[in-house]
């Protein structure tokens, strides 16, 4: 069975404050945008993982997919597998590659399996992976709290624009990100902001990671001020970065962002 986990990106993010469990309470946006992995899974003798396209970083025992199988794998009779992942989707960009493979693999292994699995129960055990990951088991826009994996559905439809995103030659970490970020409560909920017509997002709606990451990384800020500078109605780091996405009427002339960022249109 083959399937294709796609991109996210966060429309704002506000890290509220710490955890005592060490991770952070947050509110973003979740929304899907047309960035494709291509994830295999067959019958085999036994387990084995492979990957083609982009090189992901770390051990195969660490993979998102191979922790999705032992996590399944503890609770139902699994075969072994065969898992091929062909990796497009930017790695330390800020769209959950990872986490939308580990969410696609759960639904994956439950349609193939016919494990009977509620998708509250596939967020169950997608939670268990990541906090990135449950978002998509439905893989609908929707408002996101706690530690990003309790949601809320939203209305939010950008099928009328043109969305463009460029991923500078720079990755960040989730964890450089959350080292260097200060929470803060907030005064209006994300949730009632993203109601509010596009044009008024920019004055609106921001990223909390952006202030730390773009103090080291400058050219992630630039991005952002070029897309605002070719016409956008909103800019954005996405999630944890480094890509940052741009909100257009009119798809603009990208020649310049070409010259030295992966860009990608048609989202
Ligand atoms: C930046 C975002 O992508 C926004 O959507 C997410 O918050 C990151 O989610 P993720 O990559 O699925 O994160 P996880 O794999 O669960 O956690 C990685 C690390 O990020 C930090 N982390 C993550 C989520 C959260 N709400 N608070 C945190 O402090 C923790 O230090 C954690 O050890
Ligand atoms: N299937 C996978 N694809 C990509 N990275 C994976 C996968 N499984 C585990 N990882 C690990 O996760 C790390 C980055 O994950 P990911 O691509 O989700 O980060 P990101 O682009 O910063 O997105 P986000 O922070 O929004 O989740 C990689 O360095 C890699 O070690």
């Amino acid at each position: 069975m083959l399937i294709f986990p796609n991109a996210k990106i966060n429309i704002g993010l506000n890290v509220i404050n710490r955890r005592d469990d060490g991770y952070h309470n947050l509110e973003t946006v979740f929304y899907s945008i047309k960035i494709n992995d291509a994830l295999e899974v067959i019958e085999a003798q036994e387990l084995s993982f492979e990957s083609s396209g982009l090189k992901i970083p770390g051990r195969i025992e660490d993979n998102l997919c191979i922790r999705g199988y032992h996590l399944l794998k503890k609770d139902f009779d699994l075969p072994p597998v065969k898992i091929h992942l062909h990796k497009n989707i930017p790695i330390g960009a800020g769209l959950g590659g990872g986490s939308a493979d580990a969410g696609f693999f759960i639904r994956l292994m439950n349609q193939k399996f016919e494990l009977g699995l509620s998708d509250d129960r596939m967020i169950d055990y997608a939670r268990k992976l990541g906090a990135d990951c449950a978002f998509f088991i439905k893989n609908k826009p929707v408002f996101a709290f706690d530690k990003g994996d309790e949601f809320e559905p939203v209305k939010l439809d950008l099928s009328v624009y043109e969305i463009v995103l460029v991923m500078p030659p720079v990755h960040v970490s989730t964890a450089e990100a959350y080292g260097g970020v200060k929470p803060a409560e907030v005064k209006q909920s994300l949730m009632e902001l993203v109601e509010l017509p596009v044009k008024e997002w920019k004055s609106h709606i921001k990223n909390d990671f952006e202030v730390s990451i773009f103090k080291n990384h400058p050219e992630i800020r630039g991005v952002k001020a070029a897309l605002y500078e070719a016409g956008a109605i909103y800019a954005s780091m996405s999630g944890s970065g480094a890509s940052v996405f741009g909100i257009f009427d009119k798809l603009p002339d990208l020649s310049e962002f070409e010259k030295s960022n992966q860009v990608f249109t048609n989202l």
